[in-house]
């Protein structure tokens, strides 16, 4: 017998391929190498090359190289080598790739709709190759990539990695997936003077001109790809909010970076809380930074509280928020309306900005950093919370790690071991005192993915807070016995698509309780039929 390789069109992927026949007895193909190889040994010839480049930029340019020559190939990689090509393919190398996009670009991986096609939105959307129709869009406008600011096009990369988590981390097929980035300008003023630029050379626009190009964006979506799902993706944070309640309830849509990080931080929470000798009331949170991932966390973290029946003012007081003028409380000049909720009602003292003074008089038991700000979390911060409380939970959540509040190192170091970590982005291993400690990677990337099947397999009309909070549930509730006696507070990543069904089974009865699921089949299923059904609909590589 002997292996032919013809190359075809993938109408799946649209690419072209070598397809791999095997023939009895056929001669062999004329210029080919003799040995035949598995599959196994292509991958780890893959493995191979992208382990010899140096650099993370250039480990992410070979990945996108080999995802466009071979997406079935990309992804068995992926999920071969989760905890090695995640960080290439996302934080914290993504970040890199948005900064330095315009250099690196080599193929279209997305859709750019400029503010130029105002008014022919609809014609962009059916210009955009889709094998198959679309069900899941990551829309970003650039405005707030990760903590690096406002990258313009440039932020293309976010929505193409977010996509392939989808795929690799919830089995969503490949050509279902839809990455758009709005290019409304850039207020960025190093790209508008880069020759490079792939964007608009243009400041952004006032809300009303930005206004009208979202309410055609969204109908037109809505028309093009009518079972399409829309994630909003790194608008900066006074968009952030006023997108995702203008639009919520025309599309099922929502904002990653408000409900997908809320949720994975009160499922981190949950799961550290039953490693601290407090009862769940005594908990006092202090978020620092004050934005809209924080503020979105800060509201699901209401349920930390009210789900063991405290009212919803007592579960708001164990709850601090500091901005980039420190303690934020009603009556300090500018607080701006998406912080007013969580302002202390009943602060009287001076205006407080120093982070240790304002552990000293909070005396939280957890503290979450949201700021974008490295090293916030100084030695010294560290040390006061582990006067506060015998396990500290200490969380620095901004992205890509070189703007981690503190690294898993000095956490362990200035809590003299006793803190409970997690992080944005990735940190490994410590040994201290003689024992390994795993990190946690507190990451939206636990939620969306399963948030997102569950949603678009009972074909939801909307996404409700019920469904997200469900989500936070269902990611809690995963860790083994084994993640649980290492103090792990999230699972780990190579059990991720297991994870994922398991959120998406939670979503789906969510779904069906608030009355937005459009697939009544699935009602009548029990969870074990509903989980099987969920697993065979995840596409595999
Ligand atoms: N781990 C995860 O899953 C996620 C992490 N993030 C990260 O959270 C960070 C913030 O994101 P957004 O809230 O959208 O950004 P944002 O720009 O809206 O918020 C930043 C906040 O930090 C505050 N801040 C800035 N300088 C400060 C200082 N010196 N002291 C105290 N506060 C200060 C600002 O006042 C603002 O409230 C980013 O780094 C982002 O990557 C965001 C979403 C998910
Ligand atoms: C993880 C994420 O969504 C962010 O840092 O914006
Ligand atoms: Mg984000």
């Amino acid at each position: 017998m002997s292996i032919v390789l013809t190359p075809y069109w993938s109408p799946d992927e649209g690419i072209q391929k070598l397809k791999i026949e095997a023939r009895a007895k056929a001669p062999a193909a004329p210029g080919l190498a003799p040995p035949v190889f598995s599959m196994k040994a292509q991958l780890d010839r893959t493995l191979l090359q992208l382990r010899s480049r140096t650099s993370p930029i250039e480990k992410y340019t070979f990945l996108a190289q080999v995802k466009q020559a071979d997406v079935e190939a990309f992804y068995k990689l992926c999920l071969e080598y989760m905890p090695e090509i995640i960080p290439i393919i996302y934080t914290p190398t993504v970040g890199d790739a948005c900064l330095q996009y315009s250099k690196i670009y080599r193929n279209r991986e997305g859709l750019f709709i400029s503010l130029k096609d105002k008014g022919r939105i609809g014609n962009i959307l059916r210009n955009w190759p889709l094998a198959n129709e679309a069900r899941i869009s990551v829309v970003t406008d650039g405005s707030r990539i990760l903590g690096l600011g406002d990258l313009g096009a440039n932020g293309m990369p976010i929505a193409v990695g977010k996509l392939s988590l989808y795929v690799a981390c919830a089995g969503i097929r490949p050509s279902s997936t839809f990455p758009i980035t709005l290019d409304l300008g850039t207020d960025n003023s190093s790209n508008l003077s880069d020759p490079l630029y792939l964007g608009l050379r243009q400041r952004r626009p006032l809300d009303a001109e930005y206004d009208a190009f979202m309410d055609e964006f969204i109908t037109e979506m809505g028309r093009v790809h009518p079972k399409v799902l829309v994630q909003f993706e790194d608008f900066s944070t006074d968009h952030a909010f006023s997108y995702l309640e203008r639009f919520r309830n025309r599309l099922p849509l929502f904002n990653d970076d408000i409900q997908g990080t809320g949720a994975v931080v009160l499922a981190g929470l949950l799961s550290a809380a039953r490693l601290v000798p407090v009862p769940r009331n005594e908990h006092r949170i202090l978020l620092f930074g004050a934005g809209s991932a924080s503020v979105g966390v800060a509201k699901q973290l209401m349920s930390f509280f009210t789900i063991t029946g405290m009212s919803e003012e007592a579960a708001r007081s164990q709850i601090w928020l500091v901005d980039s003028k420190g303690l934020v409380y009603v009556g300090r000049e500018e607080v701006a309306d998406h912080k007013m909720y969580f302002a202390r009602r009943h602060y009287t003292g001076i205006p407080m900005k120093d982070l240790t003074e304002i552990v000293k008089y909070v005396k939280p038991t957890a503290l979450l950093g949201l700021s974008t700000i490295a090293g916030a979390f100084t030695p010294e911060v560290i040390r006061q919370m582990s006067q506060n409380t015998p396990r500290p939970i200490i969380f620095p959540l901004s992205n890509p790690v070189q703007l981690s509040e503190c690294t898993f190192t000095e956490a362990l170091i200035h809590s003299n071991g006793t803190a409970i970590f997690a992080s944005g982005s990735p940190f490994g291993s410590e040994v201290i005192g003689g024992v390994r400690r795993e990190p946690g990677q507190g990451n939206n990337m636990y939620i969306f993915p399963g948030l997102g099947l569950g949603a678009i397999l009972c074909r939801a009309k909307s996404v409700t807070d019920s469904m997200v909070q469900a989500a936070a549930f269902g990611l809690a509730g995963s860790l083994s016995w084994d993640e649980r006696a290492l103090e792990l507070v999230y699972p780990r990543v190579e059990r991720i698509r297991e994870i994922s069904a398991h959120i998406a089974v939670k979503v789906i009865r969510a779904a069906q309780q608030a009355g937005v699921d459009n697939s009544t089949d699935l009602k009548r299923m029990n969870d074990t039929v509903l989980l099987e059904f969920v697993k065979g609909k995840m596409w595999n590589p």
